[in-house]
């Protein structure tokens, strides 16, 4: 039994395990007072999910959820074979369950009730972000409490930060409860491969979800493509119900394969691309300094709108986004009327200064080979100079990366700076010089600002540069120390000094 939002102080919510969907196993019947993924932080009374790692099996921590007073205990059969003993040796009821990370977040759901009544999920290699944050911008726009939610955090009528793109269970439905209980009645949210994988959003209720593209990334975690793909698919042929909307961009080489799946579910499809056959249909887009101008077609009507938005790919995500808008059932025209009013997204293409000279210096979230070559191919028509590129690779990230990008850097700028991006336990030299091996003719500089500062310093009138790989971020890790460091200020901070030094 549930005391929902009527407690007192002094009282605590408490749940039986029947009510958050589960079943124990050992004949032990609990009130539960609380969900735990991590040993660490379990408080008396608490449900301890020991879920299996990339690292290791939370079935080792189960003694010392226990000692610190779990009084029920989710696992699959190994967790409870490691803790055989400590569990028989306690009061504590025990769930087996074949997939606990799933068992984990139907009960999250459960235990924390409330959700938005309209949320829609988008997944792809590249653009999650984006597509999330103009959803938003599209609902906020119709009058609609919106909030967006992922790597950037949730914003919108909703503000709180996050530390991964789709956080656990536990998080995720506290923070979707807590954005319902804010008046939030429309969210958009991000699916990574690994929240995909690890089923961290199984239990959300979705609307619609959306399909951007698939490239090269993350295979430091999954086996290899066809994983890296099917975790993505789980979101069409697992999580999106069947009566859900699959919105899919059919310009991706794999955008087919995903609408099949979504057909095979029997998910009605709503395709998004340049092909006459598409729902929504690109029909063209024309660059200038300030934006874009993009015409498509929607219900058999052409539609022409002005995008502040610099980048052919953002069109492609405003498209993406209205799908996802009309997918849900928002009125057409007052989606469409929207479009001419949405903002760029912080660090994704955003003119981070000019100088004196009116060469513009652009940050951008450029992290796989894909959208970096993406991101200069994307520049390249508003450059009638060089186009200059600052860039590094991640470390404790796939390594195959590097190569590629440094590849992508060499083939689509004129010049190249090669530095840090966050490289974490690994040898910053050592990923510097696999990017340089594909790209020998850049220019090494270690430390970030210097590099930014060397490129800025080179740029001539009709020149841009491309600061790529950590947009919105405010750090550079190193080791498992974060230093504060962020490219847009960096940017100014260079310019000024510069224009100044004249
Ligand atoms: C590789 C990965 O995704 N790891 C996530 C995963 O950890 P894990 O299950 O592999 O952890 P593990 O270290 O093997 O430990 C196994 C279990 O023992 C538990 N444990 C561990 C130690 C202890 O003392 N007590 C204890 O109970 C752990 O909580 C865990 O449940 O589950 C943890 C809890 O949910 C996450 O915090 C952790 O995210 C790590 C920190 C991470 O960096 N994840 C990144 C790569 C990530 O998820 N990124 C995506 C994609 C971003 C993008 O698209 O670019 C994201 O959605 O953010
Ligand atoms: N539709 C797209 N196609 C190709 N590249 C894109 C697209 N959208 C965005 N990008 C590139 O990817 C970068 C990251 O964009 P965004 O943050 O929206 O993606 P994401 O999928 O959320 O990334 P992450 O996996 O880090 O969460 C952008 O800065 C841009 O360079
Ligand atoms: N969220 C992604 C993006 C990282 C971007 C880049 N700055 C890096 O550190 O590799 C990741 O963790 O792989
Ligand atoms: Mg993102």
């Amino acid at each position: 039994m549930g005391f929902g939002g009527k407690m007192g102080k002094a009282e605590q919510k408490q749940e039986s395990l029947a009510a958050l969907g589960l079943r124990s196993v050992n004949g032990r019947e609990v009130a539960v007072t609380g969900l735990s993924v991590d040993s660490r932080v379990v408080k008396p009374g608490h449900l301890f999910a020991a879920l299996p790692g990339s690292r290791l099996h939370g079935g080792a921590f189960i003694k010392y959820a226990l000692r610190m007073g779990a009084a029920a205990v989710l696992t699959d059969r190994e967790g409870a074979a490691i803790a055989a003993a400590e569990l028989a040796a306690s009061d504590a009821a025990l769930v087996v369950a074949e997939d606990p990370r799933m068992a984990l977040s139907y009960c999250a759901a459960l235990w924390f009730g409330a959700q938005p009544a309209m949320v829609v999920a988008v997944t792809g290699t590249n653009g999650k972000t984006s597509v999330a944050n103009f959803t938003r911008q599209i609902w906020a726009q119709m009058g609609l409490e919106a909030a967006n939610m992922g790597t950037t955090g949730v914003e919108g009528a909703f503000s709180a930060p996050m530390s991964h793109t789709t956080p656990e269970p536990i998080t995720l439905h506290r923070t979707l409860a807590d954005m319902a209980a804010a008046g939030v009645t429309h969210a958009a949210m991000e699916a990574s491969s690994h929240g995909l994988a690890q089923r961290r959003l199984d239990g959300v209720r979705l609307a619609a979800a959306a399909f951007t593209n698939f490239s090269q990334d993350h295979l430091d975690y999954h086996a290899d493509f066809d994983a890296y793909f099917d975790a993505k698919a789980g979101l069409f042929d697992r999580v999106l119900s069947e009566d859900g909307v699959a919105v899919i961009n059919m310009d991706d080489p794999r955008g087919a394969d995903m609408a099949e799946i979504a057909i095979d579910r029997g998910q009605a499809v709503l395709t998004v691309g340049q092909d006459d056959r598409c729902d929504l249909r690109l029909l063209s887009q024309r660059f200038d300094d300030r934006g874009q101008d993009l015409r498509f077609e929607w219900d058999g009507r052409p539609h022409q709108v002005s995008l502040p938005l610099i980048g052919g790919f953002q069109g492609l995500n405003v498209l993406v986004a209205l799908g996802l808008v009309l997918a849900t059932g928002g009125d057409d025209l007052a989606a469409i009327r929207a479009l001419p009013y949405l903002t760029g997204v912080r660090g994704r293409m955003e003119l981070a200064a000019t100088r004196a000279n009116s060469a513009p210096v652009f940050v951008d979230y450029a992290h796989t080979p894909d959208a970096l070559r993406i991101a200069l191919t994307a520049l390249r028509p508003h450059v009638m100079g060089r186009l200059i590129v600052v860039f590094g690779a991640g470390g404790d990230r796939d390594r195959g990366k590097r190569p590629l990008m440094g590849q992508a850097a060499a083939e689509c700028a004129d010049l190249a700076f090669v530095t840090d991006d966050n490289p974490r336990s690994e040898d910053p030299a050592e990923i510097r010089a696999a990017i340089m091996a594909a790209c020998p003719a850049a220019v090494e500089v270690p430390d970030r600002a210097e590099a930014i500062l060397r490129a800025v310093d080179a740029l001539q009138p009709g020149d841009a540069l491309l600061i790529a790989g950590k947009g919105h971020e405010t750090g550079q890790i190193v080791g498992d120390t974060v230093y504060p460091f962020d490219d847009v200020e960096q940017a100014s901070v260079a310019v000024e000094a510069l224009e100044s030094a004249r």
